[in-house]
This record gives C-alpha cells, structure tokens and sequence, in this order.
C-alpha cells in the first residue's frame, strides 16, 4: 500500500480528532456531538516555580485537560518528560475517555504533564516539582472531580506527595484524588502491575484467536518502564520468547530468547545494553523484527507511514498511548496485523485506578486475587465485544472501540441534556 508520508500528521491532538471521525462515519452521529468529542471541555496551563538544590529558581510549565466529564469525573495520568507538549496531553485526555468507556468505567478522560526530565533531577527537587505542580491544579482536581494518576516517568511515589499536598491543602485526608500511589497511603494491590496484566490479557485472546500458541510464540516489547518491563515477565511467565527488549537508549536481541530477569537487574544497577556488546539493537529495528507479538511501551508515533509497511508482527498490543498513526493503521490493516488498541490494551491501569479509588472511598481494601479476578473479568468482556463489532462492520478494533466508547458518551450527554 502506497501513502504519502508528506500528508502524515505526527501532531497526536490531530491524530485522535481523526480517530474520533473514521469512528463516528460508523455511527450516523449528529455533526454537534463529534464536534463535542473532537475537543477537550477544559484545559489548564499552569507555570509554578521551583528552588532547586542549587539555590536557583526554575520555571516549569505544565498542563491538565479534562476532555468530557458526561459519564462522570475525569480520570487519567499525569506524564513529566521533557517533550510533554499542550497538544499532546489534549490528545491524551481524549484517548483517556475513550479508554474507560471501552472497559466501561464510570469516568470521563483527563491527563496532565509537566515540561521537565526527572532524570535530570534530585529526589528533592522532583519532590518539590511534583508538590508544586499539585498545587498549581489543586482547585481543578478532585476525589469526585478529576484523579490523577501515574504516567511516563511519574511514581507511586510522585502519587504520594501529591495526595499528601492536596490533602495538606484541602485540610482532610483525600486519598481518593490520585490513584497508583504506594499501598501504605491506600494504593492498590495490582496497580503496579495493571497496565502490563491487562495488556497480556489482550494478547492471549487475540493469539486464541489467530490460532497461534502461546508457549515459543516470540515477542519483542520497546520500552522498559512501567508497562514494557512488566509485560515482558508476564508474557515470559506465560510461555512466549521474549527476544528484544528496549528502553530510551537502544534495546538488546536474542532471537534465542531473553533473560528477562537478569535483563531486570542490569536495569535497576546499570543498563540493558551490559547484556552484550553482540545483542545490541536499535529502537527502530526492534519494532520491525518478525515476531508473533510486538508490544510498542514507550511514547507515540514510532509505527508510522514511515516503517509501517516493514512491521512484520502478527499482533501488535498498543501498551503506549499512541503508537500508532492511523496512516500506519492502515498499512498494518491491509498487512492482516492484528492492532490491538491502546484504549484497550493498556486499560488494565486504569481500571485497576478505579478498584483503587473505590477501595479509597469505601476505606475497605480487596486482596491481590480479588482485583486481578475482576480485572481479568472486565479485559476479556471488553476484548471480545470490541473483536464482535469490528467483525460486524468489517473494520478493524480501533473503530470499533472508538463505537463502543462515542456510543456510551453520547448516551450520557443525551441523558444529561447537553446533545
Ligand atoms: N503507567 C501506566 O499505568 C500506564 C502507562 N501507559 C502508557 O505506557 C507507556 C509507557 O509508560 P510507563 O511504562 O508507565 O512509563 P515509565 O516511565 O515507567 O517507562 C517508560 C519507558 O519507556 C522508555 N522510553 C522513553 N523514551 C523512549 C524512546 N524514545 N524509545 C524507547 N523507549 C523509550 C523509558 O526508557 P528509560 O528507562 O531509558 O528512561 C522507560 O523504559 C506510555 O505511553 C504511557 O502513557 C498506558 C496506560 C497506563
Ligand atoms: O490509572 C489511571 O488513572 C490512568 C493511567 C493512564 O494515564 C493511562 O491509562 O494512560
């Protein structure tokens, strides 16, 4: 399939206004309400200043955007990177909404981010960052209004010194307006490893249904953080080879199959790549080695117009927000790629941030078995009803979990008479 990589946007807020479209084409939608969707209801942009260890001040900027709050308060991550742009937390607070009404959450999309490296930065000075900027959005989130959670480079801990500055703040205990943070302050058992679990419980319902075994099939997973780095134990626990791994500075490939536990350790002391001079690879030739599954866990944009054609996985699971562009989306679709969307891939981490903020409004914590029972339960539901309708409409699981979700929204703003 021929596309024009000059058309190809890279701009993720156009990106998700196009995902948004292709689904609504399906849907016979009033023009007003993808006009509603196409857009985030409000957006914060805040800039706060920090003294670091040095004695000097530093500006940082940062932003929240709450996309569509008809289904109930708006939930999703707070990202620190050095690239967070308005555009693309717009973008993710949209993905957000369109994530839990997949899974069927009770929540609209939010996200936030912070112009900043934290790896550039103390414990104390990223305290600090992270308390500051928690002040800044104080008055625009809340337990029954907007919560927060982790993302790119944010930390149980981060979690725990916002909960504690917006409870300091707010003069009572809020454990409710943040979720992911450490089990002592009422996180959850199974966040941490939510997004990665859910993620996994995808890929083994879509290689079902390919007919491909799980035991040898091989994968490769780019990012080795939160999602990728947990994905890549569970799909080894699960059978599957993995045979490349990446983080921000390049991956490592065995097509004999990974350690990945010793892989594990050398992160924690040191770096993937002391795995061997001989295993080194780059993160663009990771994502195209022929491999039954392939888990993008890093940032957006890297299967593009560009590489899409030279991807040779069967199954890609979208563990990142936005991997892919749907230029890419459709060279992956006429290639007979299964795309298991973001929205649905990697909404283990929200729904588990919803059993956590219902454990903190109940004041009453479930065991590990309940929440990954429940988890399992509501991934697979969600799995197979999305894999129905993109069956019946002969489009592929990104339309149809755009349907699933458009559908819930605009039965809620009917409900409300705002449409
Ligand atoms: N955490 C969560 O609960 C959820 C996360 N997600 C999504 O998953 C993705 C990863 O998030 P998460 O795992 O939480 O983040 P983490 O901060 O825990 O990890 C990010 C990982 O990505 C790597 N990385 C960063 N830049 C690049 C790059 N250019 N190429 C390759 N790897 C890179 C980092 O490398 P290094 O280690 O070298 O810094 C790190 O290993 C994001 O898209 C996020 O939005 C989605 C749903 C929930
Ligand atoms: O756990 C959450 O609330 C949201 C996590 C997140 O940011 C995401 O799913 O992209």
């Amino acid at each position: 399939m021929t596309v024009s990589v000059m058309e190809e946007t890279l701009n993720p807020y156009q990106i998700a206004q196009q995902q948004i479209d292709a689904a609504a084409a399906y849907l016979n939608l009033p023009e007003h309400v993808t006009q509603i969707l196409k857009q985030p209801k409000r957006v914060l942009s805040v800039s706060f200043s920090v003294r670091m260890d040095d004695g000097s001040i530093r500006v940082f900027e940062g932003y929240r955007a709450q996309h569509n709050d008809a289904i109930g308060p708006t939930k999703g991550g707070i990202r620190f990177h050095p690239e967070v742009t308005l555009d693309e937390v717009k973008a993710l607070s949209m993905w957000m909404s369109f994530k839990c009404g997949v899974v069927g959450l009770p929540y609209g999309g939010g996200k936030g981010g912070v112009i900043c490296d934290p790896r550039e930065l103390s414990k104390g000075e990223l305290e600090r960052v992270s308390r500051a900027f928690m002040e800044a959005i104080a008055d625009f989130v809340g337990p029954d209004k907007d919560i927060p959670a982790p993302d790119v480079y944010t930390t149980p801990q981060i979690m725990g010194w916002m909960m504690d500055t917006y409870s300091r703040l707010k003069g009572v205990n809020s454990p409710g307006v943040i979720t992911g943070k450490p089990l002592i302050i009422g996180g959850s058992k199974g966040r941490n490893e939510a997004t990665a679990q859910g993620c996994v419980y995808t890929i083994l319902a879509a290689l079902k249904d390919r007919q491909l075994p799980v035991q040898n099939a091989t994968a490769a997973v780019q990012g080795f953080g939160n999602a990728g780095r947990i994905a890549a134990r569970l799909l080894s626990e699960a059978g599957c080879r993995i045979v490349a791994v990446s983080d921000s500075k390049g991956g490592i490939y065995d097509p004999n199959g990974l350690d990945i536990e010793r892989i594990s350790a050398l992160k924690d002391h040191s770096s993937i790549r002391e795995y061997g001079e001989s295993f080194v690879i780059s993160n663009a030739a990771l994502l195209e080695l022929d491999v039954d599954i392939l888990v993008p866990a890093a940032l957006e944009n890297v299967i593009t117009a560009v590489n899409a054609d030279r991807i040779k996985a069967k199954i890609v699971a979208e563990a990142a927000n936005g991997p892919t562009t749907p230029e890419a989306d459709r060279v992956l679709a006429a290639k007979g790629i299964t795309v298991i969307p973001d929205v649905l891939a990697n909404a283990g981490g929200v729904t588990v941030s919803y059993f956590e903020w219902v454990q903190n409004l109940m004041n009453y914590y479930w065991s590990e078995a309940e929440v990954l029972g429940k988890l399992e339960t509501n991934m697979i539901q969600s799995y197979v009803a999305v894999r129905d309708l993109a069956q019946e409409h002969s489009t592929d699981l990104r339309t149809a979990a755009y349907m699933i979700s458009i559908k819930r929204i605009a039965a809620a703003m009917e409900a409300r008479g705002w449409i």
